[in-house]
């Protein structure tokens, strides 16, 4: 039996509430995801606050009220776009499909032969990691735009209070 495997890539900082919706309307088209953990080798800077295995537990946990199966793999980033395609089929198990907004990845995949589709977008406005990441730096509510799961996890590695010191912003708003 063949099943129909998807890939989703994102750098996941963090894992919010849009990433929740589209990998849930995804999962009613495929058997299994690889979710790619991108630019795995960032942590502790002010665009990429957590580490890929932090990352890893917020989409784990998020996704428990799921029932999509998933692999969720580390990702790092090389220099050459060129050869990516390679790069992250050999780190990855064997999927059928992408799913991304991201025009370089579209790219990227359709001159590799494999076939993509773009998930519809969920609340841009809302549900960004750069709006989030400010909320966090801000003092502001940003628990609103994840899964409690998220929350949980960011509480137990006491990520935001890393997010302002990395920011150079640790003071009181
Ligand atoms: N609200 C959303 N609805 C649907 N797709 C989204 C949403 N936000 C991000 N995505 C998509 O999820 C993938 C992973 O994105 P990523 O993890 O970089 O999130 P992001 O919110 O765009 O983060 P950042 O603002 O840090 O760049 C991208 O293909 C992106 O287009
Ligand atoms: N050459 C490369 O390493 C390469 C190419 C394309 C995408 N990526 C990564 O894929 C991820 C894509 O995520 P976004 O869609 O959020 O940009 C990022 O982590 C990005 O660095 C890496």
């Amino acid at each position: 039996m063949h099943l129909k495997r998807a890939f989703y890539i994102g750098r996941f900082q963090p894992f919010h509430k849009g990433h929740y919706s589209v990998i849930k309307t995804i999962g009613k088209d495929i058997d299994e995801l690889v979710i790619g953990v991108g630019s795995a080798q960032r942590s502790h800077e002010t665009p990429n606050p957590f580490t890929a295995g932090e990352r890893i537990m917020m989409i784990r946990h998020s996704l428990a009220d799921t029932d999509i199966k998933h692999y969720a793999v580390p990702i790092d980033d090389i220099q050459q776009n060129a050869v990516w395609v390679s790069y992250v089929t050999a780190r990855t198990p064997p999927f059928d499909i992408v799913y991304s907004n991201n025009p370089l990845i579209l790219e990227l995949f359709e001159e590799a032969g494999i076939e993509t589709k773009q998930p519809p977008m969920y609340h841009r406005d809302k549900y960004s990691g750069t709006l989030i990441r400010e909320k966090m730096i801000a003092g502001e509510d940003w628990e609103q735009f994840v899964p409690e799961a998220v929350t949980e996890v960011i509480e137990e590695i006491d990520g935001v209070r890393r997010l302002k010191n990395v920011s150079g912003s640790d003071q009181t708003f």
